[in-house]
């Protein structure tokens, strides 16, 4: 049974349901490439894209999470809200957000830098490059303690000297725009859609920008009914947990609610106007 809360974001329109992927959507996997979105969760985003805007906000590229979650006519925002699409990518440009630009020689540097420097003193650690800026993965490390402190100290000094953010996410390292996150990406995307409700998912520290900007913007009212969910897994930051609305158990969990929130809307709500009409040509 739905809580009243999550009932009247639900029922609050315009209103806009937003997910992280890794962890949210999709159980942790060994490497980027071998994570699948839980069984059914592709079915239940096109069954709530009537009701509602749906969007993943992820610190993938687009192109590799729309390969991921491949439900097209959702909003795709991608690598901490760097990169937007309104679709999958072979029906739907992706746009990258000007103020980026001037980070992608940097980043292609401190990337190429990393290579050479990784490939033989840590031929464990992976590079996922994107855009603008990447990920350095350790997670098949055999000592993930010292590959982290490995990669932190190479990149630490050449990314601060060349303004790019280096921030942690589970078993990685990665080299970010600074200023951009999933805080403001949301912020965009309400404001665009002029949404009254609003929910966000999440389990990673880069989550935690996403749960503070819906509070904020719950608190200042200029998006009333928002609501915010903590997926617990045994390494969710402690302060994701604290600051959420509500706590669901792992992907599993997640996937049970996304379910409730179909059939409620497919039920009672299914009636209701989403709030936008959709422009014919
Ligand atoms: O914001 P998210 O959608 O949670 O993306 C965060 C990062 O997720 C991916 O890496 C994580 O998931 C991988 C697959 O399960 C796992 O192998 C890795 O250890 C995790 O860090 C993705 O590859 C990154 O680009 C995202 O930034």
């Amino acid at each position: 049974m739905l809580t009243a809360v999550l009932r009247n974001v639900l029922l609050t329109r315009p209103c806009g349901l937003t997910f992280d992927i890794d962890g949210t959507l999709s159980p942790i996997a060994p490497t980027p490439e071998a994570a699948r979105l839980f069984p059914g969760v592709a079915s239940l985003l096109e069954r709530l894209r009537p009701y509602a805007r749906v969007a993943v906000v992820t610190g993938r590229g687009i192109t590799s999470a729309a390969a991921l979650v491949g439900v097209d006519e959702i909003t795709y925002i991608g690598n901490h809200g760097l990169e937007w699409a309104e679709g999958l990518p072979e029906h739907h440009p992706i746009r990258l957000l000007p103020e980026a630009e001037a980070y992608r020689l940097p980043a292609q540097r401190l990337l190429a830098l990393a290579e050479q420097h990784l490939t033989l003193a840590l031929p464990c650690a992976q590079i996922e490059y994107k855009s603008i800026g990447g990920t350095i993965h350790y997670r098949r490390c055999p000592d993930p303690v010292q590959a982290r402190q490995q990669i932190l100290e190479l990149l630490r000094e050449p990314a601060q000297e060349s303004g790019l953010l280096l921030t942690e996410g589970k078993m990685a390292v990665e080299l970010r725009v600074p200023g951009l996150n999933k805080g403001q990406a949301l912020q965009r995307f309400i404001e665009q859609h002029q949404l009254r409700s609003a929910l966000f998912a999440g389990d990673d520290t880069t989550d935690l920008d996403g749960v503070e900007t819906l509070i904020r913007l719950r608190q200042e009212g200029s998006c009333p009914a928002a609501v915010t969910i903590a997926v617990r897994h045994a390494d969710t930051p402690p302060r994701l947990l604290e600051r959420a609305d509500l706590v669901v158990e792992g992907v599993a969990g997640m996937a049970a609610l996304l379910e409730e929130m179909v059939i409620f809307l497919e039920g009672e709500a299914g009636a209701s106007s989403p709030g936008w009409q959709e422009k014919r040509a």
